[in-house]
């Protein structure tokens, strides 16, 4: 059963789910929309091998951001044309972000990210296969940005996505904070990907 805004917001006011920071406005008829953070990270290995540790930066932008899809030459000097034109903080391809908001769920509460359609129709996906929520999920949702047509340009704070949110037939035995190898309970910030913990015995 997918939850009305009222529903939203009465488990908001029993404190069963969290939000924060929270903002009347952003409640859908069954959706919360949530914000672009200003941390995001860039990998920097030429291949991703799952065997080993990833390289990555992490950079934190004032005012915005310029996402080149992913087929672009990105040179040097496109990505000073691209800063002195458009007076962005950085110019990137595919990039991670993260949510304003940390979120709680409670074990009978899932939720699904889904990007808003004003950015789906510039081609924007802002997250990739990885949508769902578990249940007894605690922290920021890490976004996975990527433009598929022209370059899109992104502001810290401006509506980015949605979440929706499902209540189980039954709450779950083990929420995801509880699990013992769960990878990215309670963070408080992008996250880059850490699946070489599934090779790890
Ligand atoms: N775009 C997304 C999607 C999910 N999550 C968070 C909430 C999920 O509860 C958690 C785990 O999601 P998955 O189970 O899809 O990821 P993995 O299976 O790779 O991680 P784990 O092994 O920790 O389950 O990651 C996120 O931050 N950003
Ligand atoms: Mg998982």
């Amino acid at each position: 059963m997918i939850l009305s805004d009222k529903d939203i917001l009465k488990l908001i006011n029993e404190n069963k789910l969290i939000i924060e920071p929270f903002n009347r406005e952003h409640l859908g008829p069954a959706s919360y929309d949530v914000t672009l953070g200003n941390e995001f990270i860039v990998y920097e290995d030429e291949v991703y091998d799952l065997f080993n540790d990833l390289n990555y930066k992490r950079i934190k932008i004032k005012n915005s951001i310029l996402i080149c899809p992913i087929n672009y030459n990105l040179t040097e000097e496109k990505i000073e044309y691209f800063k002195e034109k458009y007076n962005v903080d950085y110019v990137s391809k595919a990039i991670l972000g993260t949510t304003n908001e940390y979120i709680e769920l409670p074990n009978d509460i899932t939720s699904f990210y889904q990007g808003r359609s004003s950015l789906g129709r510039l081609f924007l996906t802002s997250h990739q296969t990885a949508g769902f929520i578990d249940a007894g999920f605690r922290g920021k949702i890490t976004l996975e940005i990527v433009a598929h047509d022209k370059p899109v340009i992104l502001y810290p704070n401006m509506r980015i996505g949605q979440l929706i949110f499902f209540k189980l037939n039954s709450p779950a035995e083990i929420g995801y904070c509880e699990k013992k190898n769960s990878k990215y309970a309670y963070q408080r910030t992008v996250m880059p990907s850490l699946i070489k913990r599934d090779f790890i015995k």
